[in-house]
């Protein structure tokens, strides 16, 4: 085991690396309830809430990714690097691919597991790389950062700290419950904005503090403060067998073989937007950990091709299970931050969402109030991308301006990206720079000028 793991060659140790897998855990730990919550609509209008797969099915299927996923990263990879359903993606399976262009979920599952298989290939055959080149850096960064502004902006809504205004789309939430004539559910809609309010604090806190599961804290003492003041439910046991995955698993298979549902513009948007988000998030997300954990070679990582295979198979196998895409997660870096440099931090980090599998009934005190800190939080480390863009040269700006801003305003990932990569070739062709603009650019452009035609009508 020390020998498979290199211990000696990295300079660990069990006793460190097992600390630092439990501190990716609990790290990570938010997404087993924000997963379910967010995949199986538990936000949206009862009557919404049936065209979304099963809140228990989802849970057990985020929980077994995030190990199947952290175990390949343990076994094949080597990497101190957990995975798990991505936080951007999951937003983008359920209001831009289920709620928006109505795609079935079954279906839109289908496109998950048909964006990783491709992406399986492009990672075993090193065009992966080429593909990295041909995209302009700004865009790449933009991606990241809008995503981070988008998924902020689900968490103030949800916890209605943001809400809709006629005038003016939208506005600041109520936190008031005193005045007179108050309804009861805005009196309720008021306290819950307040706890989200008292749970952000909490945990930008707890997170300037260095603290390393702050997310995970900041969202157990917001519960704890929900029932308090009896704004969230106690659970009514602790530990069960875990939710049967019958609803989920597999149902991606009845659509993969249907050709003509997987073949159509808005698959096709759908499927390139999972590739493309889960490629530049793996690309951004290993290098960087790896970097921080001092594993990069001459800038490389070492075993690439295991390393971005072991991401693809994981939303793959998510993909059957019931869940978006599984992806390297950037939360990892608390690991390493412990001291976790092999392959058997991510074993210790698997083996922990093995047994979390079990603790399902805690579920119960997850409501819109206590995820939306860990939404808006994670939205500022996604959005800290922001900074590599090149703001000075107004053809490079823009476009990423574009894609940062129309995400959160649109709702919408693929819009986003939609926007960022047909304004990029035009700026860069009138400024009279065509020939820097990579020929793959070019494709790209029609392709998503046929979503913008198409999927708008
Ligand atoms: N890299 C990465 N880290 C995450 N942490 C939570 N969600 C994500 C994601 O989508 N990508």
């Amino acid at each position: 085991m020390r020998k498979y793991f290199e211990f000696d060659k990295l300079g660990t140790n069990y006793r460190r690396e097992t600390i630092a897998g439990i501190t990716t855990f609990l790290a990570m730990a938010y997404i087993l309830a924000v997963n379910p919550f967010m995949l199986s609509g538990a936000d949206l209008p009862p009557d919404l809430k049936a065209n979304y797969p099963e809140f228990g099915a989802v849970f057990t299927a985020t929980a077994l990714a995030a190990a199947i996923g952290t175990l390949l990263m343990a076994f094949i990879g080597r990497l101190p690097i957990g995975q798990a359903p991505g936080m951007g993606l999951n937003a983008f399976f359920t209001y831009t691919v289920v709620l928006t262009m109505q795609i079935p979920w079954q279906q839109a599952l289908a496109g998950v597991f048909l964006s990783c298989t491709i992406f399986l290939i492009l990672s075993l055959t090193g065009v992966r790389e080429a593909i990295i080149n041909a995209i302009p850096k700004g865009l790449k960064y933009a991606v990241s950062a809008g995503i981070g502004l988008f998924i902020a902006f689900i968490g103030l809504k949800n916890a209605g700290i943001v809400v809709a205004n006629e005038a003016t789309f939208v506005a600041l939430g109520h936190f008031t419950f005193y005045h007179e004539g108050m309804k009861p559910e805005e009196i309720l809609a008021a306290k819950n904005a307040l706890l989200a309010v008292f749970g952000l604090i909490v945990t930008v806190v707890l997170m300037a503090r260095k603290v390393n599961a702050a997310i995970f804290i900041g969202m157990v003492v917001t519960a704890v403060a929900g029932m308090i003041f009896g704004l969230v439910g106690l659970p009514d046991k602790v530990v069960s067998a875990p939710p049967s995955l019958a609803p989920t698993f597999g149902a991606a298979f009845q659509y993969l073989g249907d050709f003509s549902a997987l073949f159509s513009v808005k698959m096709l948007i759908v499927v390139l937007t999972f590739l493309f988000v889960d490629f530049f998030d793996a690309t951004g997300t290993l290098l960087g950990v790896a970097s921080q954990a001092g594993l990069l070679k001459d800038g490389k990582l070492p075993r690439p091709g295991s390393a971005f295979s072991s991401d693809a198979i994981a939303g793959m196998a998510g993909a059957v299970l019931g869940t978006s895409t599984t992806t390297a997660y950037v939360e990892s870096t608390a690991g390493v931050a412990a001291g976790g440099r092999s392959g058997f931090t991510a074993l210790v980090t698997g083996v922990m969402f093995i047994l979390a599998l079990f603790f399902s009934p805690l579920l119960a005190i997850v409501t819109p109030a206590v995820t939306a800190p860990a939404l808006i939080l994670v939205g500022v480390l996604m959005a800290s991308h922001i900074t590599q863009i090149a703001w000075n040269e107004m053809d490079e700006a823009f476009p990423a301006f574009l894609t940062i801003l129309m995400m959160p305003l649109t709702y919408s990932i693929a819009t986003g990206l939609a926007s960022g990569f047909i304004v990029y070739p035009i700026v860069k062709v009138l400024k009279g720079k065509a020939r820097d603009v990579h020929p793959a650019m070019y494709v790209l452009f029609f392709v998503f000028l046929a979503y913008f035609i198409w999927l708008r009508e």
